[in-house]
């Protein structure tokens, strides 16, 4: 099984560069042409014909790499040449001598955008813009060379991050689109959230000879699982009956939003649970039983009705399509004091943030799922806070609600006491009604066939997420929640 991957802050990054270079007592060049040797090694590997090369070189480390690869080029007798956003003669330390290197080695080194050549299909682009140093609005001259090189028909690598993405957020407005990224040392966070996955193409990470003792030293913001790394359910033993599998019960279903609750159901059974049970408004219970008589459909008018059926399940799932009404807050008030793990999700959410009802509840065994929005509300806050810092909203709504806390993006985060994980997982097709009901049936499964919360959490993301991707292979388009279902339960096992 693969152990997740450490991803880190910038400032973290910076200080690993730090302990390399005293670890491996070499000049800081040394590790700058590492980097650059390991870029050209990839566009080598995955551009092995490519026509011609420009480099785009910023004023700081990351050009410096640049001007590495430029020198490899050269040395390889591929036609290089390089546009310099900082005049060479305003290059200090590493970066000045690496420039000087590549014009030893014969390259061409331009500093009006007007002087090079308009890139054809068969132009390799390598951005060495910007790197980990990159912070606030792109200046303009920058700009103007992320422009030139976003009309770029050719392929683009960018070296340690596509710039004008943050490395810290995965927040970017214009930014470099890259075929490739070779990241270096550490992985960043803003790689694989926010905008990052979109962003960098295919990450290749290079280590640099890094030893694995600054590993150690330096803390990671986040880990990430991928899906070799994931805890899988145990296989099934011959001997077993449907009550070992869990009974989830799923509260939810206002006027107007049965189709949610149902749907929650639905992925429930086929993410393996044993029994599910519905708790829904009367005039949603011939639709459930039509569209999934496996399911046992309970109608409740208040929060009263509820109580009773509180008892047997093992895991009870609140939120899908609960809405807003007082009918709601009832049943999210009962369900929210039962003793069996909880998963809280969609308005339950959003009541919850009122501070109405549970109000000052904290529970281990509680596993929310909010999306940005949801997110912003439990914290009062604006959404982009949250999307200003991802990873800080959800280690927030954990500290503030305990249990374990799925938050929603391109990079699910998974906040809980042992830190904040991430998984890659899904596309843009799951933005679609439905999809979020789907992942909360899917947690609730998992927990009701034994898994911990964190591992349920995890897996239920990645299920969820690939479910999506097989079912998006006939396109994005279009993409409906229930079509993700076969997928769940061919990919649970
Ligand atoms: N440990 C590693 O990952 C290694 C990293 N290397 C490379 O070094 C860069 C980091 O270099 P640094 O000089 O610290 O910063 P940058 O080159 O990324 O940027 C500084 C450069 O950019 C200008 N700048 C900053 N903000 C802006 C902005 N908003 N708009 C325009 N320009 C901006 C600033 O003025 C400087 O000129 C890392 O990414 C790697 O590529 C090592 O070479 C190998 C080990
Ligand atoms: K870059």
């Amino acid at each position: 099984m693969d152990t997740p991957q450490p991803l880190y802050s910038a400032e973290s990054v910076r200080e690993l560069d730090r302990q390399t270079i005293a670890a491996l007592e070499i000049p800081s060049i040394r590790l700058m042409k590492r980097a650059g040797r390991a870029a050209f090694k990839h566009l080598q590997a995955q551009w092995p014909d490519i026509g011609r090369i420009q480099v785009f070189c910023g004023g700081g480390n990351n050009g410096g790499d640049g001007y590495v690869v430029a020198a490899l080029a050269a040395q390889k007798k591929i036609p290089v040449t390089v546009y310099a956003c900082t005049e060479p003669d305003k290059l200090k330390g590493d970066a000045h001598e690496a420039c000087e290197y590549a014009r030893r080695e014969g390259v061409q080194v331009l500093t009006s955008l007007a002087e090079l050549d308009n890139a054809d299909g068969n132009t390799l682009i390598v951005d060495a813009l910007l790197g980990t140093g990159f912070s606030g609005a792109l200046r303009v001259d920058v700009a103007h060379a992320v422009e030139r090189i976003e009309k770029s028909p050719g392929p683009v690598l960018a070296v340690d991050i596509p710039s004008g993405l943050s490395a810290d957020m995965g927040t970017a407005d214009l930014a470099v689109h890259a075929d490739m990224t070779v990241t270096f040392i550490g992985r960043k966070l803003g790689l694989y959230c926010g905008r990052g996955p979109a962003l960098c193409g295919e990450v290749q990470f290079e280590d640099l000879g890094a030893p694995a003792q600054a590993y150690c030293d330096v803390d990671a913001a986040v880990h990430r699982y991928t899906a070799e790394g994931i805890k899988r359910l145990p296989v099934r033993a011959a001997d077993t009956f449907k009550n070992q599998f869990g009974h989830i019960l799923i509260v939810g279903g206002d006027s107007g939003f049965g189709g949610a609750a149902l749907m929650a159901a639905q992925s429930s059974a086929r993410a393996g649970a044993g029994l599910i049970s519905l708790a829904t408004r009367p005039e949603h219970l011939s639709a459930a039983l039509t569209r999934c008589p496996e399911v046992m459909a309970h109608p409740v008018i208040s929060g009263q009705e509820l109580e009773p059926l509180l008892d047997g399940p093992s895991v009870i799932a609140v939120g899908p399509g609960l809405g807003r009404s007082p009918w709601s807050e009832q049943l999210l008030a009962r369900a929210g004091r039962a003793e069996v793990p909880l998963v809280v999700d969609a308005d339950a959410l959003n009541i919850l943030s009122e501070g109405r009802v549970l109000a000052g509840v904290k529970r281990n065994d509680w596993v929310l799922t909010p999306h940005v929005g949801e997110a912003a509300r439990l914290l009062g806050c604006d959404t982009d806070d949250v999307l200003a810092d991802p990873r800080e909203a959800a280690a927030a709504v954990q500290e503030k609600f305990s249990g374990v806390v799925i938050l929603k993006g391109a990079g699910t985060l998974i906040a809980h006491d042992g830190g904040v994980d991430l998984i890659n997982s899904g596309n843009p097709g799951m933005a679609s009604g439905g999809m979020g009901d789907l992942l909360t049936g899917i947690v609730a499964a998992l927990i009701g066939q034994h898994l911990p919360l964190v591992e349920a959490a995890r897996l239920a993301v990645w299920l969820h997420g690939e479910a999506g991707n097989r079912a998006a292979e006939d396109g994005q388009r279009g993409l409906l929640a229930t079509d993700l279902l076969p997928w769940i339960r061919r990919l649970v096992d």
